[in-house]
Order: C-alpha cells, then structure tokens, then sequence
C-alpha cells in the first residue's frame, strides 16, 4: 500500500516523518494526474498545492481550526487527506463536488466557488472563536494571487489588520490566474518574490565570510550592511507589513520542510499574519507546465500521457461571440472589451491578439469591470464586459447605480447563463435574467443560434445610452433555428397561427429554444395547436409580446434562468395586470441552488424535460377546456374565451 492510501485523515498525515512527505507529494501528484484526466476538472491549481495542502494538515487541527479555501477549485488534495480518495465521479451527480463541500466532509468550510471571499470568511470565523473564547482555535484562509487581486480580500485584509486575533492568510501565489496575474498586486508579489533571490544571497554572503575566516565582529557588520542594503533592493516587504500583518516568506511552496516550517512560524505569532508561499500551477505534469494558455487551469477528459483533450466537434457559443466581437471592433474603434481575468475563457482573446490596446483585463474585479466600464462610456468607448453569467452577481450595485443611472452604453455579454453543470450551485448562471429586470433601461437578449447571437450583439453594441446584455449558455451552439414570421419584435419559430387559431403560445428563450420545439412537438401530438416564439430581447417584456400572449387562451414559458424575475414571471405579470384571462405557465429554474451534474440531466431533474413540459401544457388545457365548459352550461351562455391568435403577416 502506498502511503497516499495509508492516510484517512489528518492524523494519519501527522503520524508520517518527515522525510516521508515527498514521496507522499508524488503519489499525490500521480493521483491527481490519473484521476482529473479521465473525469476532467481543475488538475493544474491541484497539482500546484500538493505541499501546501500536506503542510496546513500537518500544522494545522482541522476541523477544530478551520481551513478556507479562496474559490476552492484548489481542495482536490484537501480532499484527499481528509478522507475522500474515490474520484472516480468527481463532479457528477452523486459523486466527489470539484468544491469543498460540508455535506461530504467536517473539513469543508466555503462551498461558493466565486472568489476572493476567503479572508472574509476568516475574519468572521476568528471573531467567532475570539467572542466565544475559543483562542486554541486558528482561521486559516488560502487565497490565490489571482483571487488576491479581488476587491473583497482587501476588504477583509483591512479588518484583518487592525486586530490581533490568529487569522493565517496563506497567499498561494503562482503568479497565474489562468493567464499571468495582472495589476500593482501581482508586482507587489513579484518583488517579495525575488526575496528568495535575496534570500539565497544573503546565505551565499553568510557562507562566503565564513569560509573567508572573518573575525566574528567584523562578520557580522559586514553581514548586516549588506542584508540592509539587499532589503532596501529586492525585497520591500512594505505593503502588508505596513498594513500591520506579520510576513512569513516567500516559502517554496513545494519544499515540505519549508512550507511545514513557515507555517509553524506563523501559527506561532498568535495574531494575524500573510504566509507568502511560491508555487508552480502545474507542478510535476510537463503537459500542463507546457500549456501557456493557463496551465490546465481547467481541463475536460484528456489523455494523462499527452494532456491531449479529446476532439469535439461544432462550434461553442464562446467561439461565434469571439469572432463577431472581433468582427465588430474592425469598424467600430470606440468598442474596447473588458474581463475579469478571464480573457480566453470568455471568448475575447482574438479580439486582443487583433488589437491589444482595446482589451483590458482588471483581475478577478467584476465590480471594477463594470464602474470602470462606465467610465469608458463616459469618455466615449463603448465597453463590451464579458464575463460569465454568476459572476455579473456580484457586480449588481455597479451595473444599477454606474452604468444604468448614469445610461451609460455598456453591453455586458454574459457567458455560461443557465445551467452550466459540473460547477454546482455558485456556477449555474441562473440569476442574470431576474437581477437584470430590476435594473431600469437595461435591455437584454437571449439569441437562441449563432446568427441571432451576432445580430443581438450588434443590436447591443448600438445602444449607446442604457446598459444592454446579451446572455448564453455554456457548450456548443445549436444549428440554426430560422424564424416564419414575425410577430412584433418576436420570432415566430412555428404554429399554424394564422389558422383557425392556435390553442398555445409557446415563448422559448435563448438556448432553451430546441427543448421548446420538442415540447411543441409532443404538444400537437395530442391535437393541441401550438404556436412558438422566440423573443429575443426579453428584458424588459414588451407590449407586443403581451398582446401576442393576451390573444391565445393559454401562454407557456420556457426559460433557463431562475422562475422570479424570469420571462414567464414578467408575462404573467403583465397580463394579470390587464386583467387577461389568459393562463400562464412557467417552466423555468426553481429559485433555489441547483446542485452540480451532468447539463442536460439538471435542466430535465429542473422539471424542463420536453415529455413532462409538454405533459404539463396538455394537462393544463385541458384543464381550461373542462372549466370553460362548466362554467358555460352555468351560465346558459356562449363561452368568453379570449379571441384566438391573429394571423400573422409571413416575414
Ligand atoms: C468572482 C469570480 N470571478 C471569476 C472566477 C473564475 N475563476 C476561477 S479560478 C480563477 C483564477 C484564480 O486564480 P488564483 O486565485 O490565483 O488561483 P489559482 O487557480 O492560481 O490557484 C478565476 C478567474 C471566479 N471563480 N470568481
Ligand atoms: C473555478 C472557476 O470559476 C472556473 O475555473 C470555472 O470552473 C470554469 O468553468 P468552465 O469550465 O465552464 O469554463
Ligand atoms: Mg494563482
């Protein structure tokens, strides 16, 4: 048995010398690597904490002190130590979540995968432990450079500071997000970094005046005048000793003894203190090591030899925006694009190799992308803020009281909206269409192809005085979906409206729009006339789209975004308010956190499967059919049912 399956918790790991650990390490390292290849997930960060997961364990009582992990796509060897080794179904449903997560482990603390909220987290738990006298407790937080560049760290860091109580900030710092960290932090770093430099200097000094047979005072002065004089060069330890936090490092994050060292250290000051640890995201795997694009930040199933993914076909919805964004900016000078240090993974990379100036990448600061976006609008840019569609929550105040107060023309394009699957709960990009309808003047699409993407993008990119959103989903982009008419400012997809009339209106949105043509389908199995329609821009709801649903007697809605503040909860709203007896259904995501999974098996589990929509929608006619008739033999009068849907002119 090797060790890695010797240990089923801490205390196990505890009970190794320390010699033993990195042998341990390359187990790890070797796990990890068979492991995510063959279910995918987040092997690069893993593979670059694997001494410091085994350090803080070692150092450190978890559960009884409490270990936060900043984002925590980075607690796979977390797992690991704590009794969690089958990964065979990380990230499916039922299996291992790619978060920390506390219905699997006493030992999981955060489970929102949004970052840079650690330090917060930390604050509050050593408050906790402060107030109720538990002082043997310690908060420990690892937080990535990357997440270090977000605005709430430095928040938390600021109360952090100010007190003596033991919080231990442990700063993994790979110098990555997914591509290299950007900003003054990331300098700042670099330049505690070359401490290592000075480090090593200072022992070569220490060595050399030794050898040199120095007399003991005269060593020491000369020693000292040079440590000085190094300090003041390569390594101003300044900002977060001058915040009042103890600096422990930098550590080489992948030397056990040093890690295990610095730790110790810093547990011991009993107050608040950054442990700088350097690591390599993809430590130990040459084909991570080799890719320059993020270092396998996150990879799909691969080939653990070559790191080679396997082929998919077809374009994603990320790849039709990359191209049209870029397409755009060639004619239009003033359009400049923003992300949150995510540039390939939202699909503006091409937009930068074509002209580097007009992309801007602010770090994990949602919050700043969007009030500096204002700012550019204000001195006349038109920004294009593309980030995925969770993190635009945490960005709300910004998009209300900068960019739609002031009707700046922003266009936020929103990637990865619905549900997105293996992420879980703080992924699922679910609360966009909600949050955005309380924002006044903001209008927002939801293309349900390729061609209606460009078209909704540039649609968006000419409003110059409101906020305008476009929003997709995560994966390929469907074949296209050609309207047959057009019905105000909606698609008409099918029907045989201009019949007799269709009994339903079916309103799909965005990327459910192929679930809806099925449900159609099945619908009319059962002799139920069904008209479908795509509306495109679907914040706010327009009149046109309610008179359209007011003049069929029964409307369904299908979205993929929370049900309050979604389309159908707008329609219904609408249409109550005009007293319209028409009925309403709204098949949308239930507002509660979805858990994490395959895509397409969340949406059917969501109640959005084709064969129970449609169920439902036949049922429910039916049932309108049986009141109606009721209610007219009471009455011995002819039925008022709402007049049938006019006919349409062809497109
Ligand atoms: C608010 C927010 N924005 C964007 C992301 C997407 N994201 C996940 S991990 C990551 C990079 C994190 O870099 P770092 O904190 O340095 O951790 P590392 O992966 O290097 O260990 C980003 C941008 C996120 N999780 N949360
Ligand atoms: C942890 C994090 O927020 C990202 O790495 C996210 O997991 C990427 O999601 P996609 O794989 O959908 O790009
Ligand atoms: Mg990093």
């Amino acid at each position: 048995m090797g060790l890695l399956e010797s240990i089923q918790g801490p205390s196990d790991l505890k009970a190794l010398a320390p010699e033993q650990l990195p042998e341990l390490a390359g187990e790890v390292r070797d796990f990890l690597v068979a492991a995510v290849s063959r279910t995918g997930g987040h092997l690069g960060p893993n593979l670059g904490v694997v001494e410091l997961t085994i350090g803080l364990h070692r150092v450190f009582d978890s559960p009884r002190d409490r270990i936060v992990f900043d984002t925590g796509h980075q607690s796979y060897v977390h797992k690991l130590l704590t009794g969690r080794q089958d990964f065979s179904r990380l990230r499916e449903a039922g299996g291992l979540s790619g978060y920390p997560s506390r219905a699997e482990s006493e030992h999981d603390v955060v489970e929102n995968s949004h970052a840079s909220t650690s330090l917060s987290w930390a604050d509050g738990l050593a408050k906790a432990f402060a107030l109720r006298s538990e002082r043997d407790r310690t908060a420990v937080a690892v937080i990535g450079d990357g997440a270090l560049t977000g605005g709430m760290a430095w928040e938390a860091l600021n109360n952090i500071a100010a007190s003596d109580r033991p919080v231990i900030v442990v700063v993994n710092d790979n110098e990555r997000s997914y591509a290299p960290t950007i900003g003054g932090m990331a300098s700042h770093l670099a330049t505690l970094r070359t401490t290592r430099e000075y480090e090593r200097l200072l022992d070569w000094g220490k060595q050399s005046l030794r050898k040199g047979g120095a007399p003991g005072r005269l060593a020491y002065e000369t020693l000292h005048g040079v440590k000085k004089g190094l300090k003041d060069i390569v390594a101003p330890q300044g900002l977060f000793e001058d915040l009042g936090l103890k600096y422990v490092g930098p550590v080489d994050g992948h030397d056990t003894e040093a890690v295990e060292h610095a730790l110790r250290r810093a547990k011991s000051y009993g107050g608040p203190v950054i442990v700088h640890v350097i690591t390599q995201k993809g430590r130990g795997y040459q084909p991570a090591l080799a890719d320059d694009a993020d270092h396998f930040h996150a990879v799909g199933v691969i080939d653990p030899e070559t790191g080679e993914a396997q082929a998919s076909s077809g374009a994603s919805w990320t790849s039709v925006f990359s191209r049209e964004i870029t397409e755009i900016a060639t004619t239009r000078r003033d359009v400049v694009g923003v992300t949150a240090a995510m540039q390939i993974p939202v699909g503006l990379q091409e937009f930068a190799d074509a002209f580097p100036d007009r992309v801007f990448d602010v770090g994990i600061a949602e919050q700043h992308a969007a009030t500096s976006a204002a700012g550019m609008a204000a001195g006349g840019l038109h920004p294009v803020v593309a980030v995925y569609a969770t993190f635009l929550n945490r960005a709300f105040d910004q998009v209300l009281l900068d960019v739609a107060l002031h009707r700046a023309g922003v266009t936020f394009v929103l990637d990865r909206a619905g549900v997105t699957g293996p992420d879980g709960p703080s992924h699922h990009g679910m609360w966009d269409l909600g949050l955005c309808r309380l924002v006044p003047g903001l209008r927002l699409a939801a293309p349900r192809d390729a061609e209606t993407l460009r078209e909704e993008l540039r649609e968006a990119v000419a409003v110059e005085d409101a906020p305008t959103v476009v929003r997709f989903g995560k994966g390929k982009v469907p074949a296209a979906i050609p309207a047959i008419a057009r019905a105000g400012h909606a698609d008409v997809l099918e029907g045989e409206a201009w019949s007799a009339g269709d009994d339903v209106l079916l309103v799909a949105v965005g990327a459910l729009v192929p679930r809806a043509l099925e449900v159609a389908r099945r619908v009319r199995e059962h002799g139920v006339g069904v008209t479908v329609v795509d509306p495109r821009w679907v914040v706010p709801v327009d009149d046109a789209l309610v008179d359209l649903a007011g003049r069929h007697s029964h409307v369904a809605v299908l979205e993929d975004g929370g049900e309050v503040g979604g389309v159908g909860w707008a329609l219904a709203a609408a249409l109550r308010s005009r007293r319209d007896a028409t009925t309403v259904q709204v098949f949308a995501l239930p507002q509660r956190f979805l858990d994490f999974g395959e895509r397409e098996t969340l949406l059917d589990e969501a109640g959005l499967a084709p064969q129970d929509v449609a169920r439902r929608v036949v049922e429910a006619v039916a049932q309108q059919a049986r009141s109606s008739a009721s209610s007219a033999t009471a009455e011995e009068s002819p039925t008022t049912s709402t007049p049938r849907s006019a006919a349409f002119p062809s497109r």
